[in-house]
């Protein structure tokens, strides 16, 4: 028999699929939490591990240097703080987990150390944390930076940000509140430190303020893709956050790098959870999925990665291979797929599609009896840790009820997926199996 895996859901605070008639009507409140409030109690009935939010912050302008592209086809904004909503999410379910992105290039660490032992807290232990470093030009012009630091610069800040934020969550030793009525000590002293950081990005004395949270330490999630990346996730993660792009050899060997990397730092394999995202669209396995897409839908999807990449991918023809040229300060592992894609003849539009579509180099647009196949034999061939299922890109009522109604069921009988939650934190469904 196949060996287990976990599921997380991906999403984002902002617009679900608006354009799509089917999601008008709820779209429209997005902002109130309760569209996601929703997701959230679907994803938990399904047992998923984790609901998980990606975040940028700020309007882009990668496009001709105005913000125009980007509000009329809502790319990246308008976009809500996910922080704030797991926070709510984390009343309306009791189960779930429960991860938000935050950038080490934007937040002080005890600013967001206090933030997410507080999540943690109201989540009693489903809180993680998505360490991303930022790669928008916008996003660094809204927290005082004259431009986006380069990314080796970036990941020297991260690495200091997340030392201290450990060192803060930790500052209350096991037995430090001691609540002790007779006496009449609520917190032992002895037990609680300063930290003392000074380096060279944070000045930090510490303790934290905040009451040591049931997990103590969010989970802690990164998707770096760079060789820096890579390292970081290596030392640092217990879930890191991968593409199938490449397919099965591609996912395997990410795998099997990350664990000698792992190794290198002195980490078991076993400390770290790695998934791969991956679009999923259950079809009556007739329909081709490529025909459907409308040009607004097009220019969403272009859009989007555009200002992930941080270059203006409408400049360049739909229907050639994205020049070899092209370089970008963003997300540098994304735009490397498209080159690699333009090398092999691909086009720009084709090689959108397939990231957004997802490649079906794993066979996950058709049925569902066909989807949960392919999933489970992706994995058998990986040799783990699970799937990231994506519904950010036009995702609507069908499609999710395609994953969560279809799909999971069919994994679920086949005895590869949770049929309920084990532990009650984050961490110990994660690591259940
Ligand atoms: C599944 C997944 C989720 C990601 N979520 C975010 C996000 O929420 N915000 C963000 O700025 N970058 C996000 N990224 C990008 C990575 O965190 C990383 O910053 C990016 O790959 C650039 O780093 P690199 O040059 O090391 O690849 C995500 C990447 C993946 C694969």
């Amino acid at each position: 028999m196949s060996k287990m895996f976990h599921l997380g859901f991906f999403s984002s605070f902002s617009p679900p699929a608006w354009h799509a008639a089917t999601d008008r009507a709820h779209g429209e409140d997005w902002w109130s939490g309760d569209y996601h409030a929703r997701l959230a109690r679907r994803v938990e009935e399904a047992c998923f591990d984790f609901l998980f939010f990606e975040d940028t912050s700020g309007v882009s302008r990668t496009f001709g240097g105005l913000m125009d592209t980007d509000l009329k086809n809502s790319l990246s904004a308008p976009k809500n703080d996910p922080v704030a909503l797991i926070s709510y999410l984390s009343a309306v379910t009791t189960r779930l987990g429960l991860i938000s992105t935050a950038s080490t290039t934007l937040y002080p660490p005890y600013l967001l150390a206090r933030l997410y032992s507080t999540i943690d807290g109201l989540s009693r232990g489903r809180a993680g944390w998505n360490i991303v470093t930022s790669s928008e030009e916008e996003s660094a012009h809204n927290y005082g930076y004259a431009a986006l630091p380069p990314s080796g610069e970036r990941y020297d800040r991260a690495e200091e940000f997340v030392e201290v934020a450990r060192q803060l969550w930790t500052s209350w030793e096991e037995g430090a509140v001691v609540r002790d009525y007779d006496r009449g000590i609520y917190a032992d002293p002895a037990k609680v430190h300063e930290i003392n950081h000074v380096g060279k990005h944070f000045r930090v004395r510490g303790p934290l303020n905040s009451h040591p949270s049931p997990q103590r330490i969010p989970v802690l999630a990164q998707a770096g893709g760079s060789p820096r990346g890579r390292d970081f996730a290596a030392q640092n993660a217990e879930l890191i956050m991968a593409t199938t792009i490449g397919g099965i050899e591609a996912m395997r060997a990410f795998r099997e790098d990350i664990h000698g990397r792992m190794k290198a730092f002195g980490r078991s394999p076993d400390e770290c959870r790695i998934m791969y995202a991956t679009h999923v669209h259950v079809t009556d396995g007739t329909r081709d999925l490529r025909s459907t897409v409308t040009d607004s839908q097009l220019v969403s999807m272009l859009g989007k990665h555009a200002a992930h990449i941080g270059v203006d991918l409408f400049q360049y023809d739909l229907d050639a291979p994205l020049p070899q040229d092209v370089v970008a300060n963003g997300t540098t592992s994304m735009l490397d797929s498209i080159k690699e894609k333009g090398k092999q003849g691909i086009t720009l539009r084709e090689a959108i599609l397939d990231v957004c579509l997802g490649d079906d180099e794993l066979g996950l647009v058709g049925t569902a009896d066909h989807i949960a196949h392919n999933l489970a034999g992706a994995m058998d061939a990986v040799g783990g840790d699970g799937f990231i299922i994506m519904a950010t890109q036009n995702a609507n009522e069908e499609h999710v009820s395609g994953i969560i109604d279809e799909v999971v069921p069919r994994l679920q009988r086949m005895g590869v997926v949770r049929t309920d939650y084990s532990g009650t934190t984050l961490r110990e469904n994660l690591f259940a199996f």
